[in-house]
């Protein structure tokens, strides 16, 4: 299987880390967050190219063009990371055909690991596409509007979403339009396929693919980042 593309959709505020510029190039172990994430993906072997989407106000972008000889693109994302992940996928090379499997990662998420990208690509080329994520271990509550815990969930058959996530250009692009139009918000690439009528393979990976969304996750980042490779 040839290489793929990576879409990076890296257009997002950083609200939950409330730093003073958005996460992505707050720094981490010396340098910005985006650029560790960028480098993980650029120096796979499956993977061809990345297409960054970036706000359109981002005056932080380091004009980067090429990372581990890979070219390394740009596009302007949108108000929702679906909307940055759409137009990343819009942008890439002409010759990237509707049928060629992408990936989706979140620039947030730097600590991902070359051998869940393997696997990935391994095991969701031979169905309709997939994404990583992790089986529910702890016990899980449902909680009232007052934190008390109200009723115990089940736990088998329930998943954590992690990125990448993998599927076909042109069957993403029209799901994710599809739910733009029917005015469903999806949260990740899987959700736009679900409704559209797919069930993505859920491919384990490990757990410390985490995606920093606090500004606590900056310190464990950091520790994972030299564990992680
Ligand atoms: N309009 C948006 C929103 C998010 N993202 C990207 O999607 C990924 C996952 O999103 P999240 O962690 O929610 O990032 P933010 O939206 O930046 O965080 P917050 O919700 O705290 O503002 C990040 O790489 C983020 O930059 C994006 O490209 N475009
Ligand atoms: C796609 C994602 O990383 C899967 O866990 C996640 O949903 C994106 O972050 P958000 O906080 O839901 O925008």
């Amino acid at each position: 299987m040839a290489p793929l593309w990576c879409v990076i959709p890296a257009a997002g505020r950083g609200t939950r880390v409330g730093g003073d510029c958005p996460k992505q190039y707050l720094p981490l172990a010396g340098r910005a967050l985006i650029l560790h994430t960028l480098e993980r993906l650029a120096s796979h072997p499956r993977i061809a190219g990345l297409m960054v989407a970036l706000a359109a106000d981002d005056a932080r972008w380091p004009g980067i063009a090429h990372m581990g000889g890979k070219p390394v693109l740009t596009t302007t994302g949108g108000g929702e990371r679906a909307d940055s992940v759409l137009a990343g996928l819009r942008a890439l090379p002409a010759d990237v055909g509707e049928h060629e499997f992408v990936l989706v990662h979140d620039a947030a998420r730097p600590c991902v690991r070359a051998a869940d990208i393997e696997r990935l690509v391994e095991l969701a080329s031979a169905v309709e596409g997939g994404l990583l994520g992790a089986p529910l271990r702890d016990t899980l509550k449902r909680a009232d509007e007052r934190h008390r815990s109200v009723r115990t969930e089940p736990r088998e058959q329930r998943w954590r979403a992690f990125t990448p996530q993998m599927f076909r250009r042109g069957q993403l692009v029209a799901a994710l339009e599809a739910a733009s139009r029917a005015g469903v918000p999806v949260s990740d690439e899987a959700m736009a396929m679900e409704h559209s009528g797919v069930a993505p393979l859920l491919v384990e990976g490990a757990e410390d693919n985490i995606k920093v969304t606090t500004a606590a996750d900056f310190a464990l980042a950091e520790f994972l980042l030299t564990r992680t490779g």
